[in-house]
């Protein structure tokens, strides 16, 4: 039986790589990593289980990576150094160069794991994981910005276009700097295969367009919860068709959510998430959904 191979956003996560944050957060330079004022590395420990409790009441296997006290904080986001595919996973390179060995460690587990790595972005080219998409399991969106560029999509052409996968990219705005963290996924997340839930003012107009074409119900999340929360209220990850988590203490979010037939769960996430920038989505890598 294949174990691997996730080309779906929203189908029941049965397989997620994962790596539970412990000395390199508590080491961690907030300034150096641009962690804002709520970091709090034992609370952040701490709310980290939430998350890990919910996925593991679905029963979903976690592949767990170690904290070792490597110095790389920001690992505990599994979901940006590597993209799985059905042909393999793909080690990206990082547009933060602080997470530059991250796709290295990604490789490591995959080998122990028995997942095969069809390749690795090399040169010039970067993409991280939260900057795509499956828009279908035949068509990867990549957003780009400070995190992604041109050639990464380029090399990932390349690479899964014999697979019959084509990756598309579309334009990110600056918006609040480039150090802070914009992916594509920090504003638009699926909740469904086709139901999304998004943030209008910062999603590029020909992906709108192109969303609208495909028939996929564009969610508006409220716009001021969407500030209040340094936009992780948008930040929601599917563990199964109509079942989503997402942080607490943004309940207009999740009334919309529920009003389109959403279920969703909470955990406290004000020290993890909102302080270093990633949400449920970005501490998850779905390595096999459906
Ligand atoms: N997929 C994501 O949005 N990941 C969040 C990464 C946050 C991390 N502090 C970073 O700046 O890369």
């Amino acid at each position: 039986m294949i174990d691997y191979g996730c080309q779906l956003m929203a189908e029941k996560m049965t397989r997620v790589l994962m790596r539970r944050p412990a000395d390199s957060l508590r080491n961690a330079d907030p300034q150096q990593w641009h962690y804002n004022h709520l970091f709090d590395a034992e609370k952040a420990i701490s709310q980290y289980e939430g998350l890990v409790g919910l996925i593991q009441e679905t029963g979903a296997e976690i592949i767990w990576m170690d904290d070792n006290n490597d110095g790389l904080s920001d690992a505990m986001f599994t979901r940006d150094a590597s993209l799985i595919t059905k042909a393999g996973a793909v080690l990206l390179r990082m547009g933060k160069a602080l997470r530059s060995a991250e796709p290295e460690l990604h490789g490591r587990t995959y080998e122990v794991n028995g997942i095969p790595v069809l390749g690795a972005l090399t040169g010039d080219a970067l993409v991280e994981g939260g900057d795509t998409i499956w828009l279908d399991e035949n068509t990867l969106i990549v957003g780009l910005g400070f995190r992604s560029n041109r050639e990464g999509v380029r090399q990932l052409n390349e690479m899964l276009n014999p697979h019959g996968i084509k990756v598309l990219s579309f334009d990110l705005p600056v918006w609040s700097g480039e150090e802070a963290c914009l992916h594509l996924m920090s504003v638009i997340s699926p909740l469904t295969e086709t139901r999304y839930l998004v943030h209008p003012p910062l999603i590029p107009a020909p992906l709108w367009t192109l969303m609208k074409e495909r028939g996929i119900e564009l969610i508006q999340a409220p716009a001021d919860e969407f500030e209040a929360s340094f936009g992780l209220n948008l930040n929601v990850l599917p563990l199964s068709p109509g079942n989503c988590v997402m942080i607490d203490g943004f309940p207009k979010t999740k009334a919309v959510m529920e009003e389109h037939g959403i279920n969703v769960s909470v955990f406290e996430g004000d020290a993890l998430c909102m302080a270093c920038e990633g949400g449920p989505t970005c501490l998850t890598n779905p390595v096999l959904r459906g």
